[in-house]
């Protein structure tokens, strides 16, 4: 089994780095960790970067998770390979580039680009934004899927995920005590559907509200609070259609053993407890 310890970070390809830039700086409050030739590597939290932007196609879309050792990375590599998984086993120059020990990369059964590494590299200095968002991390993704229950026994079975919540067939799924990191949406191809940060307090979420609405940055969905993990939540549109959410007050799950996953119907209500209603952003199809 591969026992994935944390999402790591995001890899965005942007056709317009600037653009990239103005807005994970003005409008998101991610800190500029590095400019490399190609690459814009941004800060949410004490890890050296979340989020990379890298010139090229906005469709070129990657999470990385962390693993434990090398010896992980290999079983994971040996695991995936015996399932039919490509793997790619990530050169030293792609490790570098992604600031990790060593990785390999692969499709899910939808064929999201994943991405396993070890030894991420940390910061020694705290993260410091020029916008105050009060971001406190980045915490978890929205990953596309073409079929949702075929997707969860591929990370619950194979990746040790574990379903916090469904709402519909639409798994919320943790690999550590951390309500949810990865949630599967359904959708007609792969990619990522959202992006989420978590910030220090309700008054954050309601803050960059009022903040993204002058900028006229598109909110598609809150301020609101999710039933599933509670949490109060705002999701706006950044670069390239890419959704990012904010959101404060995600539960964790106290008992590993005896937790046993919700089944909220597939309806707003499930999405949002206060009423909000989803605008310009798709909420996955039944
Ligand atoms: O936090 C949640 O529970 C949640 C529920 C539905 C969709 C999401 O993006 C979430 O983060
Ligand atoms: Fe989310």
């Amino acid at each position: 089994m591969i026992q994935l310890k944390d999402v790591s970070y995001v890899r965005l390809g942007s056709p317009d780095l600037e653009q990239a830039e103005q807005f994970a700086t003005a409008c998101l409050g991610l800190q500029i960790a590095e400019r490399g030739k190609a690459d814009l590597y941004l800060r949410s939290d004490d890890r050296s970067h979340t989020l990379c932007y890298s010139e090229g196609n906005p469709k070129d879309q990657t999470v990385g998770f962390e693993v434990d050792d090398e010896a992980s990375l290999q079983n994971a590599a040996a695991t995936l390979e015996a399932l039919g998984h490509g793997v790619h086993a990530g050169t030293a120059e792609e490790a570098d580039r992604r600031k990790v020990k060593a990785f390999i990369g692969f499709r899910d059964p939808s064929g999201n680009h994943i991405e396993l590494v070890v030894r991420p590299e940390r910061s020694g200095r705290r993260y410091f934004a020029s916008r105050d968002a009060g971001i406190t991390g980045f915490s978890h993704v929205g990953l596309n899927s073409t079929d949702p229950a075929r997707d969860e026994r591929f990370w619950t079975q194979i990746c040790n995920a574990r379903v916090s919540d469904r709402i519909g067939d639409i798994p919320l799924m943790r690999v550590n005590a951390i309500h949810h990191t990865i949630a599967l949406v359904r959708a007609p191809q792969a990619g990522i559907q959202h992006i989420n940060h978590q910030v220090e307090s309700s008054d954050d979420v309601l803050r960059s509200y009022h903040f993204l609405n002058e900028r006229r940055v598109p909110i598609v969905f809150g301020p609101g609070r999710h039933p599933t993990s509670g949490a109060r939540f705002l999701y706006f549109k950044g670069p390239d259609g890419m959704i990012f959410e904010y959101s404060v007050g995600v539960d964790e799950i106290e008992d590993e053993a005896t937790h046993r996953p919700r089944q909220f119907g597939f309806e707003p209500t499930s999405f949002c407890m206060w009423g909000s209603k989803p605008a310009g952003m798709t909420l996955p199809n039944k």
